[in-house]
């Protein structure tokens, strides 16, 4: 089978960060083919030089057979090699047509034709089953919708090779099932597609070839139907990963928050509450008034305190917590260091009469990133400079070393590979018998039911029901989500 990309013998180093060590990597036409790792394995890092926005060290990228120089994203796109990123490169403002066309508007004379724009965008969208609105602002449509624009446009542009950089970690489960049928669509019409993600199940069932990264060297290449999960699991980690058992709290004590709003609910002390909901079912409405991201008509108590009116700084003072997957956004400030991003918050207890103590400084971030296992290079780089999974380490690694008495964990382990998300999990655990009460919110099932004491269910911005945490309360829960009877 003829090689459509690949890499032969790249090295790229970021200071003394390896971020690829002599990868090798085929991907022949018509496949979809996965690459795993642990996270700063090397995998963005190799799709953005197999796509031409960065450049090997040594070793060169192969197309069609052919080693080749790209000198930038214009030289992949024209070799047909699109990529969908982590982050969607969507103007918000713009329809969805509008944004599809982009730069390569049809014209009829000196003007554009959107008409004929409009019936391309469809008839290409139904070759994949799929209908979208394409007169909605992109900024006011799912995540979802928008990725599903940015393959067409890719494919609109002329590729036939499709990278797409961990596209599900923002998704809900309905949604991923979606995505997997247009990449086996994709592959069936003879596309070529390099698939990057941390969920295993999903890259068992649509990839045919997986590669294994770690540490930026290439662990293995095999066929998607020769290994287990697993076995994945253990080419991934290096290590066999014992599977997590349901543990619940031993000890709940009182409520440590009580929301009495268009949602009421209490969290107690020493307990884990999941919230589970499909997208758009009012969960990051809740989230955003316990945090103080939104104003709140009800009443919020924090340890019998009330916060309702207080911002977000003074609630953090009074002991909340909060960590979210949307990191690049709400939890980190990308050009800020490490060092400033993982003392945010806790800066005033690191020195005396308004001065930073240095020594305590570096000990502070040194622990705090060590304690995680985050992997960077310097602490004075930008945050920007970590890998999404590390990015999101920090985040959880700043949050609960400060002991919160509640911590809000919106989609915690987004983007986190195996290892962390079991690291991650342990942590919330020990926060929880350590006596605070944590607030879940996660799109990922398995992960609620292992973790939660209690799930209630919100559907259509109302509570639809409580159920107790546990593997065996899955049906139950899922039916509620969707507004059925347990
Ligand atoms: N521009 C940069 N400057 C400094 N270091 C970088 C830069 N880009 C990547 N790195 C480092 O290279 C390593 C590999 O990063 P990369 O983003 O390729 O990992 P990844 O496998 O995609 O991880 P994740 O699963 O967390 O997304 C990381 O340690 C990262 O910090």
């Amino acid at each position: 089978m003829p090689v459509r990309l690949g890499a032969r013998d790249v090295s790229r180093a970021f200071g003394s960060v390896r971020a690829n060590a002599h990868v090798d990597l085929t991907v022949e036409a018509g496949t979809v083919h996965a690459v795993v790792g642990e996270n700063g394995a090397g995998k963005t890092t190799l799709m953005r030089i197999l796509y031409g926005l960065d450049q090997p060290d040594s070793g060169t990228v192969v197309i069609d057979d052919h080693p080749v120089r790209l000198r930038g994203p214009a030289d992949g796109i024209r070799r047909g090699i699109g990529l969908v990123r982590q982050e969607l490169a969507m103007i918000d403002s713009l329809t969805l047509l509008e944004n599809l066309v982009l730069g390569a508007e049809p014209r009829s004379g000196p003007r554009i034709s959107w008409s004929a724009a409009r019936a391309s965008a469809v008839d290409l969208a139904a070759g994949f089953g799929i209908s979208l609105p394409w007169d909605s602002p992109a900024g006011s449509v799912s995540v979802s919708v928008r990725q599903q624009v940015e393959i067409l446009r890719a494919l609109r542009r002329g590729a036939d090779v499709l990278i797409l950089d961990e596209p599900t970690a923002a998704l809900a489960p309905a949604q991923v099932t979606e995505l997997l049928r247009l990449l086996r669509g994709l592959r069936d019409a003879g596309r070529t597609v390099i698939f990057i993600s941390h969920k295993l199940d999903e890259v068992l069932s649509v990839a045919d070839t997986i590669t294994v990264l770690r540490q930026g060297k290439v662990i293995t290449t095999v066929p998607a139907d020769s290994v287990t999960r697993p076995e994945l699991v253990s080419l991934v980690v290096g290590a066999p990963l014992e599977a997590e058992g349901y543990s619940p709290s031993a000890d709940v004590g009182p409520p440590v928050l009580e929301v009495a709003d268009v949602i009421s609910l209490r969290v107690h002390a020493g307990e884990i509450v999941g919230i589970a909901a499909v997208a758009g079912n009012g969960q990051d409405e809740l989230v955003e008034r316990i945090v103080g991201l939104r104003p709140c008509t009800g009443r919020i108590t924090l340890s019998g305190k009330d916060i309702t009116g207080l911002p977000v700084d003074r609630r953090r003072s009074a002991g909340l917590g909060y960590v979210s997957g949307e990191r690049r956004t709400e939890g980190l400030s990308l050009d800020a260091s490490l060092a400033d991003n993982t003392i945010a918050g806790t800066h005033r207890t690191l020195g005396r009469f308004g001065w930073l103590a240095p020594g305590r400084v570096r000990a502070h971030v040194q622990r705090v990133l060590d304690g995680y296992s985050v992997r960077y290079g310097r602490t004075s780089a930008p945050a920007r400079t970590l890998s999404g999974g590390n990015q999101q380490r920090l985040v959880i690694g700043r949050e609960l070393d400060r002991g919160p008495t509640l911590l809000v964990a919106a989609g915690p382990t987004r983007g986190v590979d195996v290892l962390g998300e079991a690291y991650i999990h342990a942590r919330l655990k020990e926060l929880r018998d350590n006596g605070s009460g944590v607030l879940l919110v996660s799109e990922q099932l398995d992960e609620l039911l292992t973790l939660s004491d209690r799930v209630v269910v919100l559907h259509q911005g109302e509570v639809a029901g409580e159920v107790p945490g546990g593997p065996e309360n899955r049906t139950a829960v899922g039916n509620l989500m969707l507004g059925r009877q347990p």
